[in-house]
């Protein structure tokens, strides 16, 4: 059975790190790191030189994981993830060429989504997993528990501003599905090859989540 993008919310869960690749040469130990504090899924950002390499080279590498590209802004992105070894994509926002050139690729896509209107246009496309980007705090939250209502079935993760401190907020909401962001593998960590922080980090994320109920 081909992955949906409503099965890689849920593997993500509590997290979906969004990952910001300078140095190729990081990227293994970083995903290691990720991997080390119960992360499953990653997502690698399309915003440096080498995220493609870094995306095929953690594809490779360690099997374990479910990897996708992310910061798809451009229609052509989507089969150069998916080469390089993509199992999904994520968006900042979406458009009608992005969501053609998603389909067209046949990767799991996760479109961003702001307001009401732009879930109804995601609705259109057929898509059930949207990423709300930016996710501003309280205002996100309580947007998050208007949406519940009209939009029946509609499964988000907010991402953008999220952080340990808002991290459970968001994941007590029924319609969230995980959460993104760069806060488990900040930039200062990476740089400074602090794989035990990073592992920390994602294992205190975890262990928040798990004082949760699960969802129904
Ligand atoms: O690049 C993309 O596709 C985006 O949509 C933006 C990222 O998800 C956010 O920039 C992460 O935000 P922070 O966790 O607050 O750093």
């Amino acid at each position: 059975m081909s992955l949906t993008m409503d099965v890689v919310l849920q593997q993500a869960r509590p997290v979906l790190p969004v990952l910001v690749i300078e140095d190729i040469s990081l990227a293994l130990d970083l995903a290691r790191a990720l991997h080390a504090g119960g992360v499953r899924v990653l997502e690698v950002t399309l915003r440096t030189p080498r995220a493609l390499d870094a995306l095929a080279a953690v594809r490779k590498e360690l099997p374990d994981l479910l990897v996708g590209a992310g910061t798809l802004i451009h229609t052509e992105q989507f089969l150069e993830a998916r080469e390089a070894g993509a199992q999904f994509a994520v968006s900042p926002g979406c458009t009608e060429r992005l969501a053609a050139a998603a389909e067209d690729s046949g990767l799991p896509y996760l479109p961003g989504v702001m307001t009401p209107s732009e879930v109804l246009l995601a609705l259109e496309y057929g898509y059930r997993s949207l990423k709300l980007f930016p996710a501003n705090g309280n205002a996100s939250v309580k947007m998050l528990k208007s949406f519940k209502g009209p939009f029946t079935g509609i499964r988000f993760c907010p991402t953008g501003g999220i952080t340990q401190d808002n991290l459970l907020t968001f994941l007590r909401l029924p319609n969230v599905a995980c959460v993104g962001g760069t806060w488990v593998a900040p930039a200062n960590l990476i740089r400074a090859r602090a794989w035990d922080q990073i592992t920390q980090l994602a294992a205190e994320a975890c262990e928040l989540a798990n004082s949760l109920e699960p969802h129904a």
